[in-house]
């Protein structure tokens, strides 16, 4: 582990795994009944909010001036009982469970104890920062990819340090990716800790030996462009696959894309899985804003591997903005040879939907 921002990185390592578990528990012990659904629709569970509570309330007593930006709020907690009972248990189950020295971490975070409802609706809410240009700040989604965690697919629970609007630090909970890409049926469960200047390494998210500690730095493999292989959201709402397919035309792509849910797609990318070589997630024309918290650690994970991130224009993400990443349209994340080539092929097509 680098020395800059080593105790970040403890935390946020310390908190994401802790999530993880979390998630891993309610999805087995699941409950499909007790999805909710929020007013865009996007489904969200019990899971998203005790994870956001988890995490917040680590990262409130590590950090204590460190403003947060969370995805989630605790208003549906404030008016559901049933679900706010269920949220602070399976925090505190969480929270409770003694510090585990060996992986460093410190009671003084507010772990190895429980918390009262106030204190956790109180700590999903510290998510509530507006972002901004200039100061550290976190973002945090609890669960990127929900439809894909209901659905027992990719998940990642994902946090960022921001200082400046660049993101510095990037961690990523995957509990269902393969720990071996090349051992695709073998053990799941793969964490990734980017710290800029100092690469992304990978570590098995739940460790049993001390071994398990090591962090074994990933390299994005140099693909030309017949050997790629597109990278794609599962959701037709969220990218415009058929342009996807497109412009693997124009670049002579003949791979059938792999598609996944959740920023579980930068994690593969990074590791060169199964010749990911670009993840092409391109506007479908309604105006959506991309959220910081769904790109800001898987960003870094790329760049740290070797790799390029821009939006569909070329322009750079910019994290200074707020919430959301405002002007930026879409996302292309690739491997230094062929970034500038698929700018140049979105570029050739230039009536589709929101390029
Ligand atoms: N219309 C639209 N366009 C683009 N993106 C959107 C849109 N609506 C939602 N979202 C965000 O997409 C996040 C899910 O990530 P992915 O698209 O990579 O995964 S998947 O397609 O859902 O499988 C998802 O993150 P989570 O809400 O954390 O799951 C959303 O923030
Ligand atoms: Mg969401
Ligand atoms: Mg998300
Ligand atoms: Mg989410």
């Amino acid at each position: 582990m680098s020395d800059y921002l080593s105790s970040e990185q403890n935390v946020a390592v310390a908190a994401v795994r802790r999530a993880c578990k979390l998630t891993t528990s309610v999805f087995n012990n699941l409950v499909k009944g007790e999805t909710l659904v929020k007013g865009d629709k996007s489904p969200v569970t019990v899971a998203d909010f005790s994870a956001q509570a988890v995490i917040n309330t680590i990262l409130l007593r590590a950090f204590p001036h460190d403003p947060i930006i969370g995805e989630e709020d605790a208003s549906d907690l404030r008016t559901n009982e049933l679900l706010r009972t269920r949220v602070v248990d399976l925090a505190n189950e969480a929270l409770s469970e003694k510090p585990n020295v060996e992986a460093g971490e410190e009671p003084s975070w507010g772990i190895g104890q429980k918390w009262g409802a106030d204190d956790l609706l109180a700590a999903i809410d510290k998510g509530n920062y507006e972002g901004g240009r200039s100061g550290r700040m976190w973002t945090l989604d609890p669960i990127d990819g929900t439809k894909g965690f209901l659905r027992g697919g990719q998940y990642a629970v994902c946090l960022a340090l921001l200082v400046d609007a660049r993101v510095e630090l990037g961690v990523i909970g995957c509990p269902n990716l393969p720990l071996d890409p090349s051992s695709p049926d073998g053990a799941r469960g793969a964490l990734f800790v980017a710290v800029r200047g100092h690469g992304t390494h990978q570590l098995p998210l739940f460790p049993t030996l001390s071994a398990d500690h090591t962090h074994i730095p990933l390299r994005m493999p140099t693909l030309a462009l017949s050997q790629l292989r597109f990278l794609e959201s599962v959701e037709k709402a969220h990218a415009a696959l058929d342009t996807n397919a497109r412009i693997a035309e124009v670049l002579g792509v003949t791979e059938a894309p792999a598609r996944m849910d959740s920023q579980a797609k930068y994690a593969a990318l990074a590791r060169g899985d199964g010749n990911g070589g670009v993840y092409l997630r391109l506007p479908t024309g309604v105006g959506y804003r991309e959220k910081i918290w769904d790109h800001a650690p898987g960003s870094l994970l790329i760049e740290e591997a070797g790799g390029i991130v821009s939006d569909s224009r070329g322009q750079s993400l910019d994290f200074g903005l707020g919430r959301t990443l405002g002007e930026n349209f879409g996302v292309v994340a690739a491997g230094k040879a062929v970034h500038a080539q698929i700018l140049e092929a979105i570029k050739g097509l230039g009536g589709a939907p929101g390029i």
